[in-house]
């Protein structure tokens, strides 16, 4: 959580807000599994012609309402589907809500997805154009060329369209643009980070490095030990809803014996305890707005 400074009156000031959160919800539409698993796909590309597709809601994000403030650096954690990736998504503007809104101090940004990049088109024009287009000039994308070339390292490659990229390597590209950008609310996604460990490594010192030059930070994880060393505060998400919110130590500790309480009914073959949320042990995290 971030920490108060005392005003001379001798009240907590706290430091300002930077992204405010109130009910947001996020949705996707899927084609029903009946209609995928029925139509052979002719057949449903006629029928799309006469009749609406059956689409099914996927409810990713139920009502998390949160108050993040300056100096904060924020992780997020919770099993696979969620929901933590498609909060930082409607954070960064690049899914719409479906309800609630999000209030924010300066542009998020999603490190790793923002540049929009140009397959017929070298790698060495694409880091100069999709760095201006996260916002740099000319001459600064160009003193940045060197920097995220050599991040990227795919070698003579970097002279070649970009369609003719394993996708390891446009991902590889596009994250080292994304790192040339110096954003006051940044926000990561380790899925997002892809490639061999020596790349990992290296994007890994990058993202600590923006990490201290940002104000604000969300970092979706699943290792602890990251979340632990670099958080200042951790939100655990279980089916879109907000479960726990706090101190690093305590929720990460929360997490933990939830998921091996999960392990453990699964390998004895008992039922899964019910969670802690259900049993009473664990509060429901206040409403920021109440
Ligand atoms: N583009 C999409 N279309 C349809 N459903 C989606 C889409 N993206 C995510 N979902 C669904 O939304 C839910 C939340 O997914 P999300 O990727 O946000 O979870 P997550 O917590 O980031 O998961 P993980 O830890 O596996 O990365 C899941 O049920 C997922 O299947």
């Amino acid at each position: 959580m971030s920490e108060a400074q005392l005003a001379p009156t001798g009240e907590a000031v706290l430091p300002p807000a930077t992204v405010v959160m109130d009910d947001v919800h996020v949705t996707y539409r899927v084609p029903t599994v009946q209609q995928r698993a029925e139509s052979p796909r002719g057949l449903r590309r006629l029928a799309s012609f006469v009749q609406p597709t059956p689409q099914a809601s996927v409810h990713a994000v139920r009502g998390i309402s949160l108050v993040v403030r300056e100096g904060e650096s924020v992780g997020l954690i919770g099993t696979n589907g969620s929901g933590k990736s498609s909060l930082l998504r409607a954070l960064a503007g690049l899914h719409p809500l479906k309800q609630g809104r999000i209030f924010a101090a300066d542009e998020p940004m999603l490190l790793g997805v923002n540049a929009a990049l140009l397959p017929e088109l070298p790698g060495s024009k694409n880091v100069l154009l999709g760095a201006m287009a996260l916002g740099l000039s000319k001459a600064e994308a160009a003193a940045r060329y060197d920097e995220i070339v050599e991040l990227a390292s795919i070698g003579n490659s970097i002279y070649l369209p970009m369609k003719t990229y394993s996708s390891g390597m446009a991902a590889r590209l596009n994250f080292s643009i994304a790192t040339a950008v110096r954003p006051k609310i940044l926000l990561v996604d380790e899925a997002l980070n892809t490639g061999d460990a020596d790349f990992r490594q290296r994007s890994q010192n990058k993202m600590d490095e923006l990490r201290t030059h940002a104000g604000t930070v969300f970092l979706v994880s699943h290792s602890s030990s990251t979340l632990r060393d670099t958080c200042t505060r951790v939100l655990w998400i279980d089916k879109g809803t907000l479960r726990m919110d706090g101190e690093p130590k305590e929720v990460l500790k929360a997490y933990s014996v939830r998921q091996k309480e999960i392990v453990e009914a699964r390998t004895s073959g008992k039922p899964v305890p019910p969670p802690p949320w259900e049993s009473g042990e664990l509060a429901p995290v206040p409403d920021p707005f109440a």
